[in-house]
């Protein structure tokens, strides 16, 4: 039986030091389940809105809470879905937050789980899903909005597209990260890390992308299969007055499409993600017309995790992967709509974290409950090895 009876929110801490909401969720027959929202720094400008934490809970206390004790059950996901988009009564759930939303969604998903005795990505996914698993892509070095005074580009990603077991690829990417940071140490560098605990020196484009070429050549050697490495630009935060801009380096919309093409083909890099302006649907249209058919050119703050932005990007020809946020659009039913048009449309789904985190694995089982590629998790720090550690246990079978 899987009838909500409580749901309780608190404030508790992200990895950034900030509050976040946490929910839980019991049913009738004694099925429990609890969530926490993340939380972005370089978030994408149409977004669904976190409210400040004590706001969103109070609201949804008000709003949502009661129409879902003793009314709602948790093994349907759409209608509580539905109940929290009710009770928010706006476009971008900007009365309870997306962070109340998304923390009460994701822990009535857990606890139908629960009660069903099942793994979540079963749950989530149906009973023949838990044999293949993403790729995790591992932030190895950063800046941007995650590090002061680091790289402009705000993650260089280890992809380890050879190995063999998700274990084996959550164990690259940490090799990874070590043996780059034993490479800027070597140059000289005491490199610091960055909020989702990638190293944070600080050096040009050009040196991360030759440690990152030699670190991935170093674990690919010694592990003995393919890594390769791409990127998330992040370019809505470098673009001003109509330029990328890279410490006293400016680039014009032309310059950067042919920069990151050329970086494409330089380093064979398997992922671009936001290479451009998160509202140029003509820019990526242009760079994935040049080296769409050798790389991901990933849209994240210019899709949101929003079908409506997912279905202009399709018919402009503007990507070939989505970025999913649950916390940019704000309940699992409409993240898992944006996971299905991309599949339907040829689109690569990457499940993915956000900068600020905390333990909850919810987005582990996501990626595999939707059989999606891709994993964009971290590679070290104990907010993202939560969600790595619970993917080699779902390979395990023990989760
Ligand atoms: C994870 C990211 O960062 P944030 O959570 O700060 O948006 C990202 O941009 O992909
Ligand atoms: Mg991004």
């Amino acid at each position: 039986m899987t009838l909500i009876e409580s749901v309780r929110l608190r404030p508790i801490l992200d990895s950034r030091g900030n509050k976040t909401v946490e929910a839980d969720i019991e049913t009738a027959s004694g099925g429990f389940g609890r969530a926490a929202a993340p939380s972005g720094a370089s978030t994408g400008e149409h977004e669904a809105v976190e409210r400040p934490v004590e706001e969103a809970i109070a609201a949804a206390r008000e709003h949502a809470i009661p129409r879902l004790e003793g009314a709602a059950y948790v093994g349907d996901q759409r209608e509580i879905d539905q109940i929290l988009h009710a009770a928010d009564g706006t476009e971008d759930f900007s009365e309870i937050g997306a962070n109340s939303a998304v923390a009460i969604s994701m822990a009535a998903a857990k606890a139908a789980a629960d009660v069903l005795g099942a793994p979540l990505y079963q749950h989530l996914g149906g009973a023949f899903r838990g044999r293949s698993f993403p790729t995790p892509l591992g932030n190895i070095i950063g800046g941007g909005e995650h590090a002061a005074e680091a790289t402009a580009i705000q993650e260089f990603l280890a992809a380890p597209i050879g190995a063999p077991s998700i274990r084996d690829a959550v164990f690259a990417n940490a090799a990874v990260h070590q043996t780059a940071g034993e490479l800027l140490r070597d140059r000289g560098e005491a490199p610091a890390k960055g909020d989702e605990g990638a190293w944070a020196p600080s050096i040009t484009e050009d040196v991360a992308f030759e440690i990152m070429a030699e670190a991935t050549d170093s674990v690919a050697d010694s592990f003995g299969f393919e890594i390769g490495f791409g990127l998330d630009v992040a370019a809505a935060e470098l673009y001003e007055d109509g330029a990328y801009q890279y410490g006293t380096d400016s680039k014009s919309t032309a310059e950067q499409i042919e920069y990151v093409a050329e970086m494409v083909r330089e380093y064979d890099l398997v992922y671009v993600e936001d290479p451009l302006d998160e509202n140029d649907f003509d820019g990526f249209a242009e760079l994935t017309d040049q080296v769409g058919d050798r790389t991901l050119i990933c849209g994240d703050d210019l899709f949101v995790t929003n079908t409506a932005r997912l279905a202009e990007g399709i018919e402009r020809g503007a990507a070939n992967s989505i970025l999913i946020k649950p916390n940019q659009i704000g309940t699992l039913s409409d993240t898992v709509d944006a996971v299905e048009l991309a599949q339907r449309s040829g689109y690569d789904p990457v499940i993915s974290h956000r900068s600020g985190e905390t333990e909850d694995t919810t987005i582990a089982h996501l990626a595999v409950a939707t059989d999606a590629p891709f994993i964009k998790t971290g590679a070290v720090g104990g907010e993202r090895t939560a969600k790595l550690n619970e993917l080699i246990r779902i390979g395990d079978g023990t989760s």
